[in-house]
């Protein structure tokens, strides 16, 4: 522990730099509690938190833990589903999505879509011969060697978010059921075991711990590696089925879909020569010089068969030419199509010397079917495996699936390599895996994957952490650049912020939102559970804060209890809008381009998502309080009005919300917030013209709503910076949609009207980033089709797989609303 005493320049703005010296320390003395580095058990407790408030805040997805799921445990058991079977139509990989859908990243607005064709597609223009011999196309992706990172894919032309890339199909896929939830009591325990397992805190683990009913919405943006092996462990975060006991179905889960278990399934399965190439080609990629950190041993350790190796080429993956293997001979590994198995000579007839290669390892190191030994299994494994406790929850209710957790192989999605600003996310819906664009790329660009899952939204030091410890790399990409440039005392003032957020601020939060939920105040419309809402989506809540929906009828000892919890609440909406002052004026000292920015905030994101939660509480307390005060017919209780008149965190500097803060403080400073003050001023008449007390009432409580809308909206926004398109994406996008929704519904007027078409646009974005536009797959595809002639065999070869073509926003929104609807029910 140490005082942070780091002395900062006050700055007026871009153009005017009056460097009045003031010691931060005085800003925020809390700070002066905070550690003064990153240690190991601070990392871990970061993000494992195993609240339900810190997890409130993404865990839009109480949705997810649905009866529906509950109703569909895997009847089946472990499911193995290596070797899926392809028809002729397999190939044909579902439309390509043209034109860009724009993120909430400001990276996402300018795409330059282009009519696509389908991947493996002979049909294109920029098709190819792989080393096979067949003639294929991967357009609008190349696999080629990236100088320091092995193998990588890069766009041939512009790319554009919500973009189909890739439609995978697995080399081998174990599934299992979806692991249980875990009861509170438990959580610390099993927490402290995944912990003590890798202090690396595996994003995706993290995400679920942290979001106790989101583990199973954590589908896609599938992480890979070690994302798999912990994606089990990961369950002690998860649902399930409710009939079933917790801990047994857990267990049975986390044995399912374990690395071992994937291991053992390629040892089980019957490789022919093209399939023991492709896993060869994937343990090649894991002799990549690694950056030799953390304890645990390279693959190198592993005694690598070298003529395996070599097996998967000749090259470090430098040449491109050198590649023996294309795209489009990994998406779909059991394709019928390929060379008939059972002869490594077909294939080496097939194929180049590469092959002839494959040939040779089998002949000299047939340990079983796949040529490799059960060690190199696992480090091909380890490296390229992508697992979690549930694919993709939206696509599975769309399609009628059953949702299982699995452990899988892809082979084309373990091309892709890493970045803290990924440009793609990957969406399991089955065994198919899809890749789709997130931001976007320019031609040449490399298309790039997170690994980090919601880690992803945090510090570097966290990031790379984890990266180096599970992935065994040190990310150089523009975002962990950007952070490293950050002067060595900042950086320390940042992480201490974010420490003292969670450390301190959160655990507070977490008393306060126990004690709402304990006195069941809550009238929810601040929080988005107004029942009131004319939105489709609004009279349903998407919020398992625990301190909302208990209904207004809570009476007057939980009102009480809920304003008791205000001073609380207020404080700590004080430290962190400290916080949140003092990050931003230091952030705008660096004076960074508007994306660095947006990129700096996303490591940032812990203390915008604990002042998001807070201003929710805060809100609803609020609420609670002022129902008290109605129906004591009195004026708003003290607590309530120091809430109203307490000064609202600053706004993300270059966000909307900043714009509006500034000229609304202009026009009205002593109004707080006077931007949306000043937009109600226009509200109707029949407000102003409420009695006193109601109308303050009605005022703090906009006001909080709206402050909560606004933190809400931040986060969203640092989401489509650094995690575009993923579950987290979505799942908060919907949230917000519903809170404005909501907000809308009770307050009405012009702004909140405005508020809530936005948020409706902005989640519509997130949805189609994540899962395409089918719009605008239709006349592509009709294109292509024109050109093949083959119309009538595409289009039954679609109708089978419903799940390539990209849903419709209606039907996906229905979805949402569905889950929210049984959610609420439960
Ligand atoms: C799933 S593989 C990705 C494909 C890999 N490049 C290959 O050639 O097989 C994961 C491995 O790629 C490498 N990698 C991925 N992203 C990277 C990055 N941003 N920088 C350096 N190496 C990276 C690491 O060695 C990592 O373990």
């Amino acid at each position: 522990m140490r005082s942070t005493q780091l002395v900062v320049s006050r700055t007026c703005g871009s153009s005017c730099r009056c460097d009045i010296p003031y010691p931060a320390a005085a800003a925020t003395a809390t700070l002066t509690a905070a550690p003064s580095r990153i240690t190991a058990p601070a990392m871990r407790s970061l993000f494992a938190t195993g609240n339900p408030t810190q997890a409130s805040l993404l865990a839009t997805t109480t949705w997810v833990a649905t009866p529906w799921a509950r109703r569909r445990p895997c009847r089946h058991g472990p499911t193995a589903v290596a070797a899926a079977t392809s028809g002729p139509g397999r190939r044909r990989n579902g439309p390509g999505v043209g034109a860009g859908n724009g993120g909430d990243s400001t990276r996402c607005n300018d795409g330059n879509g282009q009519s696509t064709t389908t991947i493996a597609s002979s049909s294109s223009s920029s098709s190819n011969s792989s080393s096979s011999g067949r003639e294929v196309s991967v357009a609008p992706l190349r696999l080629v060697g990236i100088p320091g990172k092995g193998r990588g894919v890069v766009a041939t032309r512009n790319l554009s978010p919500g973009e189909l890339l890739l439609v995978c199909r697995p080399l081998a896929l174990v599934q299992g059921p979806l692991p249980a939830p875990v009861q509170q009591q438990q959580r610390p325990q099993q927490q402290q075991q995944v912990e003590e397992e890798d202090v690396g805190a595996d994003s995706r683990r993290s995400f679920q711990q942290r979001s106790p009913t989101a583990a199973p919405a954590a589908a896609a943006g599938a992480t890979r590696g070690a994302n798999a092996r912990l994606s089990s462990a990961a369950s002690a975060g998860a649902s399930g089925p409710a009939s079933a006991p917790s801990s047994a179905v857990a267990a049975a889960a986390m044995a399912v879909c374990s690395e071992a278990a994937l291991v053992a399934e390629l040892q089980r399965l019957q490789w022919g020569p093209i399939q023991a190439q492709i896993l060869a080609f994937l343990y090649r990629g894991a002799q990549q010089p690694i950056t030799p950190i953390g304890s645990r041993p390279g693959p190198s350790a592993a005694a690598p068969d070298r003529s395996a190796a070599a097996a998967a080429g000749d090259g470090d993956g430098s040449s491109s030419g050198a590649l023996p293997l294309d795209l489009a001979d990994l998406t779909d590994p059991w394709e019928s199509s390929w060379p008939a198995g059972g002869s490594a000579a077909a294939a080496a007839d097939s194929a180049e010397a590469p092959s002839g290669a494959a040939a040779g390892a089998q002949a000299a190191a047939p340990t079983h079917g796949s040529g490799l030994p059960a060690e190199q299994l696992a480090v091909v494994v380890r490296l390229n495996a992508t697992g979690l406790p549930s694919d993709d929850v939206l696509l599975a209710r769309l399609y009628d699936k059953p949702n299982l957790s699995f452990i899988g192989l892809w082979p084309a999605h373990a091309m892709l390599n890493h970045s803290c600003a990924p440009n793609a996310v990957a969406v399991v819906c089955g065994s198919q895996l899809v890749i789709r664009c997130c931001a976007p790329v320019p031609p040449g660009g490399e298309v790039v994957i997170t690994y980090a899952g919601a880690l992803g939204l945090g510090p570097l030091a966290l990031r790379r952490a984890m990266l180096e410890r599970n992935h065994r790399f040190r990310c150089t990409c523009a975002r962990c650049t950007v952070e490293e440039q950050v002067p060595r005392e900042l950086a320390q003032l940042w992480s201490d912020i974010v420490l003292l957020a969670s450390q301190q601020l959160q655990p507070r939060l977490v008393a306060a939102a126990t004690a709402l939920r304990a006195s069941g105040a809550a009238t929810g419309a601040s929080t988005g559970s107004s029942s009131s809402s004319s939105s489709n989506t609004s009279n349903s809540s998407v919020d398992d804060s625990g301190a909302e929906g208990a209904g207004s009828g809570g009476g007057a000892a939980a009102a009480s209890a809920a304003a008791a919890a205000l001073p609380a609440l207020l404080d700590i909406r004080g430290q962190v809008a400290k916080c949140c002052s003092l990050f931003e004026e230091t952030l705008g000292q660096l004076a960074p381009s508007p994306q660095e920015a947006l990129w700096l905030q996303a490591s940032m994101y812990p203390l915008y998502e604990i002042r998001a939660r807070c201003a929710q509480l805060l809100a609803t307390a609020a609420e609670a309080a002022a129902a008290e005060s109605a129906a004591a017919s009195s004026p708003p209780s003290p607590s309530a009005a120091v809430a109203a008149a307490g000064a609202a965190p600053a706004p993300l500097p270059g966000s909307a919300e900043a714009g509006a803060a500034r000229s609304a403080a202009a026009a009205a400073p002593l109004q707080g917030r006077g931007g949306r003050l000043g937009q109600r001023q226009q509200e109707p008449q029949q407000q102003q013209q409420q009695p006193m007390g109601a109308l303050d009432r009605r005022e703090l409580e906009c006001r909080l709503s709206e402050e909560y809308l606004d933190a809400l909206s931040a986060c969203l926004r640092l989401q489509g910076v650094a995690n575009a398109g993923s579950d987290m994406h979505v799942q908060l996008a919907a949230r917000y949609d519903t809170a404005c929704a909501a907000h809308a519904a009770r307050h009405p007027g012009p702004r909140a009207e405005q508020l809530a078409a936005e948020a409706r646009q902005r989640l519509e974005r997130a949805l189609s980033t994540r899962y395409g536009t089918p719009a605008e797959a239709e006349p592509a595809e009709a294109e292509e089709e024109k050109a093949m002639g083959t119309a009538g065999a595409a289009d039954s070869s679609l109708r089978a797989q419903p799940e390539t073509t990209a849903p419709s926003l209606s039907s996906l929104l229905a979805v949402l609303d569905q889950l929210q609807l049984q959610q609420q029910k439960q």
